[in-house]
């Protein structure tokens, strides 16, 4: 049988991991994401369990890129095939063409689920701000309530060194109430990345590693998947990486 074509068949894992993380009982007012780049996709079904989130970038390009998703400015990029994906992926198939069921003189068409999604990322979305992972306070000036839930992927390209990586995880953890979690992903072993043609270097990064930098940070692992890569990004030279990881660590006091 022909596979139907699914525009989103790319989608890396990631997206797969923050859908089933925030569906299954990670919850509470605020998240703060550390390291967001210009991408909101990790927020699609963070925003039904969350009801603020605060974007974050080392870079104001990045930071101007989600300024303008959220403005709906011209330029800005066009996400709804992966909306629309999320939105699968939490069972909800419906594609606009739906009538409400009221009377016959209030029958509206109603907005499609992952349009309502955009909207409810937009609103839950409440500040887009600076952010330094290198920092001891990684927000400053800016001073935030600490906060339920951390998600960040961005230490392999942050963190110049192993001892940096650790101090980072350790300022991480100041902007997380006890008992709060976080929700880290990266790739294992990278040692460059390119964007636009430009080589970046990056940390390598192994499970030991981050196993032992995070216990030393005060966070308690609840939960590590790996991923190896898949095979057929083998020949696609943007990244040396050879696997991702997704993890659940909680703070721990
Ligand atoms: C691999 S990208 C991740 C982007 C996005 N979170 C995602 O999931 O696709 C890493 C991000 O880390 C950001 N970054 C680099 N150095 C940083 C730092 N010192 N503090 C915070 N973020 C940093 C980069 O600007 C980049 O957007």
């Amino acid at each position: 049988m022909k596979r139907k074509h699914n525009p989103v068949a790319r989608i890396s894992p990631i997206k797969i991991f923050c859908h089933q993380i925030f569906l299954s009982g990670l919850e509470g007012k605020l998240l703060i994401d550390i390291g967001s780049g210009p991408t909101i996709y990790q927020f699609f079904s963070a925003c039904e369990s969350f009801q603020e989130i605060i974007a974050t970038d080392y870079t104001d390009k990045n930071l101007q890129e989600l300024e303008k998703w959220l403005k709906k400015m011209p330029g800005a990029f066009d996400w709804p095939p992966v909306v629309k994906y999320v939105c699968e992926l939490e069972g909800n198939r419906q594609e606009g063409c739906c009538f409400m069921t009221q009377p016959a003189s209030l029958f509206l068409p109603s907005r499609p689920e992952w349009a309502e999604k955009e909207e409810r990322v937009r609103r839950a979305i409440r500040q887009v701000l600076k952010c330094d992972v290198l920092k001891e306070r990684p927000l400053e000036p800016v001073v935030l309530p600490a906060s339920a839930g951390l998600i960040s992927l961005c230490l392999e390209a942050a963190c110049p060194t192993p001892q940096a990586c650790r101090d980072a995880l350790r300022h991480l953890r100041t902007l997380l109430r006890p008992g709060g979690h976080l929700v880290l992903s990266g790739s294992f072993k990278t040692t460059f990345f390119m964007v636009g043609g430009k080589r970046f270097p990056a940390l390598p990064l192994n499970e030991k590693f981050l196993r032992e930098a995070l216990q030393e940070a005060g966070f308690i692992i609840k939960k590590l998947e790996k991923v190896a890569r898949a095979a057929e990004t083998h020949l696609d030279n943007h990244s040396d990486y050879t696997g991702l990881f997704f993890l659940v660590a909680q703070r721990g006091d």
